[in-house]
């Protein structure tokens, strides 16, 4: 059964990882998928082809979701490009690791303005044309693990994780009176570009495979039924809520 079919979806971050997982998995259940994106063109390109390959209408945006403007034009090309805005997924982010003493301010800064501020604007965005179409819509947000639990190296970007999971809760009571549901998602350690050289080190890699209880790292084609199941219409009394997608690392405490 396709969960999508006919719907629009926006996912942010699209190129790579979680994101691209997500924007294949919306093509695969019968939506038209634009994505947007920051680096790296030859990512969106393929990105881009698979859609198409599986039939489906597909674009692909540069652009820093950090920037207000990113986010309106995202939303305007969709409209003309593909007719509608039915989804979004907010997926875009950083993870810088750097530890706390010595944190550069321009890492602190740069780390909100991508994870938080990106995510308020897209989602802002989204919502508003959402509004303005009037048959609802649903925005899935990529959260973390981190929004619950802290680590070391992620001083600047767990609260960042804590926002955006913090923005779906608050964004679901703004927006269920025009039947716009809002929800995170949880991933525990997926393996992707964002954490490539912190499991580089065996054991620290080996340390977080035996944190969790389904005995190995996610990857990011594990978030793309959760993502589309949320985005769907079987989660239609589903808003406000957060799932976490890890393995069950969070409930492992011994
Ligand atoms: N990999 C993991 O273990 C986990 C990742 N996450 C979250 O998943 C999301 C996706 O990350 P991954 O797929 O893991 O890594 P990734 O590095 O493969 O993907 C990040 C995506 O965000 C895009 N991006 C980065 N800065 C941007 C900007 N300023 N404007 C627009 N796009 C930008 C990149 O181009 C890329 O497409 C992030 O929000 C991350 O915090 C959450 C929990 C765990
Ligand atoms: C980048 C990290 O590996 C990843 O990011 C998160 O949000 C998870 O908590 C992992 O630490």
């Amino acid at each position: 059964m396709k969960l999508l079919e006919g719907k629009t979806v926006l996912v942010t971050g699209g190129s790579t990882g979680i994101g691209r997982a997500a924007a294949i998995g919306a093509a695969l259940h019968g939506a038209d998928v634009a994505i947007n994106y920051y680096t790296r063109d030859e990512d969106a390109e393929s990105c881009v082809a698979e859609i198409e390959a599986l039939g489906q209408r597909g674009f692909a945006l540069k652009g820093d979701v950090a920037l207000p403007a990113t986010a309106t034009e995202f939303v305007a090309q969709a409209l003309e490009r593909l007719g509608k805005v039915d989804v979004l997924v907010s997926n875009a982010g950083i993870c810088p690791f750097h530890a706390f003493l010595d944190m550069p301010v321009d890492v602190f800064e740069r780390t909100q303005q991508v994870n938080m501020h990106g995510a308020y604007f897209m989602c802002q965005a989204a919502a508003r044309q959402m509004v303005e179409q009037g048959h609802g819509g649903a925005i899935v947000a990529v959260s973390s693990i981190s929004a619950l639990v802290g680590g070391e190296f992620q001083t600047h970007y767990t609260p960042t994780k804590a926002g955006v999971h913090s923005l779906m809760q608050s964004a679901a009571i703004a927006l269920g009176r025009h039947g716009i549901r809002c929800n995170s998602v949880l991933p525990g350690t997926i393996l992707t570009e964002i954490n490539k050289d912190d499991l580089a080190d065996p054991e620290k890699r080996k340390y977080m495979e035996t944190r969790v209880p389904l005995g190995r790292l996610g990857v990011p084609e594990d978030l793309a039924g959760p993502i589309v199941f949320l985005a769907s219409d079987m989660a239609a009394y589903v808003t406000g809520a957060a799932l976490l997608v890890d393995g069950g690392m969070y409930v492992n405490l011994q």
